[in-house]
């Protein structure tokens, strides 16, 4: 199992490090333009591989593509991240060049690849990867659920008193500060739901907190997260390199699921060889499901900026 990682900054080398901790993929290609660092980041972390008992071999190199022919799975991180007080939505003139041509490039050295889409605003980098690639539906991938919903876990324990293996909960919607959708009526403790603990308004408190889970990280690092970003892609790429038929939310491309057309954005899927092999319907209230159109809407208004 062949994995590339585009991108060797902050998220893309956290990714290569869980993947390889996990010890599944036989080879892990880090990829990046900025000259030899890619391959000091490899090198630091194969000098862990005796420490940390793994056999993944991480590879690095500077925009050479030859070396990721043949990958299995390719993640996206290239481009920049945000600064305090930024959007994701405001980084979109820069990486959505940087995404089209590393997807491009990427596809040219393995036609077979699945790809997972990191790099923000993610939604539509998504959406600019299913346009721009041709690649079937099923092998393009955003990350921002898988991340959120983690999120949504920590707060929810935080709130709860409680470890957080012992919560369950999901979010769904855009990646963005306002479009996250963290679904509190299905949320449990042990199969009890959090709303027997937790009053509406500590609930409440528990959504607000998880959306705007990457801002506050951005404003408390100067930049954005990278642990739990690198270990959610670690999760999606493990499920489909080890065929899991794990569900995870995650950005996939609707087409009338959700009443919602032409369109990435974060839903249940469950992934597994074929990437994502199904999008699992959900019964929504009204509410949710108008917020799900909201935040759909303004996905479109950034897919809108896309020079396509
Ligand atoms: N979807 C999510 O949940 C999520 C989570 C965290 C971060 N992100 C996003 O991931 C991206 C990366 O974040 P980071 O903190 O790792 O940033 P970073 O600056 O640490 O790393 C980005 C790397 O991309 C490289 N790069 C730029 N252009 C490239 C190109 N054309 N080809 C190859 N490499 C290129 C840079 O040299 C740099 O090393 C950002 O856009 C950030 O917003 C998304
Ligand atoms: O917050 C960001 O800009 C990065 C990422 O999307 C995150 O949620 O951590």
């Amino acid at each position: 199992m062949k994995v590339t990682v585009v991108g060797a900054g902050a998220v893309g080398a956290s990714c290569a490090e869980y993947i390889a901790m996990k010890n599944f993929a036989s080879d892990v290609i880090l990829l990046d333009i900025k000259e030899g660092y890619a391959e000091g980041k490899a090198m630091d972390l194969m000098q862990t591989a005796s420490l940390n008992a793994f056999d993944t071999r991480i590879t690095g190199t500077t925009g050479d593509y030859s070396k990721t022919a043949g990958s299995d799975i390719a993640v996206i991180t290239s481009g920049i991240p945000r600064k305090p007080g930024m959007t994701r939505e405001e980084l979109i003139g820069i990486n959505a060049g940087i995404v089209k041509d590393v997807s491009s490039n990427l596809i040219k050295h393995s036609p077979d690849v699945t790809i997972i889409v990191v790099s923000n605003p993610m939604d539509t980098m998504t959406y600019l990867v299913h346009k721009t690639t041709g690649l079937p539906k099923n092998r393009i991938i955003g990350m921002g659920g898988a991340l959120d919903s983690a999120r949504f876990k920590y707060r929810l324990a935080e709130a709860l008193e409680c470890p957080i293996s012992d919560v369950d909960g999901m979010v769904i919607g855009g990646h963005s500060d306002t479009g996250m959708i963290p679904l509190t009526r299905l949320a449990t403790r042990n199969s009890v739901l959090a709303s027997e603990f937790l009053a509406e308004d500590r609930l409440e408190q528990v959504k607000e907190d998880t959306k705007v889970g990457g801002a506050t990280l951005t404003k408390l690092l100067g930049t954005s997260a990278w642990y739990a970003p690198g270990a959610a892609v670690s999760g999606l790429v493990q499920a489909i390199a080890c065929d899991q038929k794990k569900m995870f939310p995650c950005s996939a491309l609707l087409e009338g699921e959700y009443d919602l057309d032409d369109i990435c954005i974060g839903v249940p899927v469950i992934l597994g060889k074929g990437g994502i092999e199904k999008i699992v319907p959900m019964d929504l209230t009204d509410a949710e499901k108008a917020k799900l159109q909201e935040s759909a809407a303004a996905v479109r208004k950034t897919n809108g900026l896309l020079e396509l």
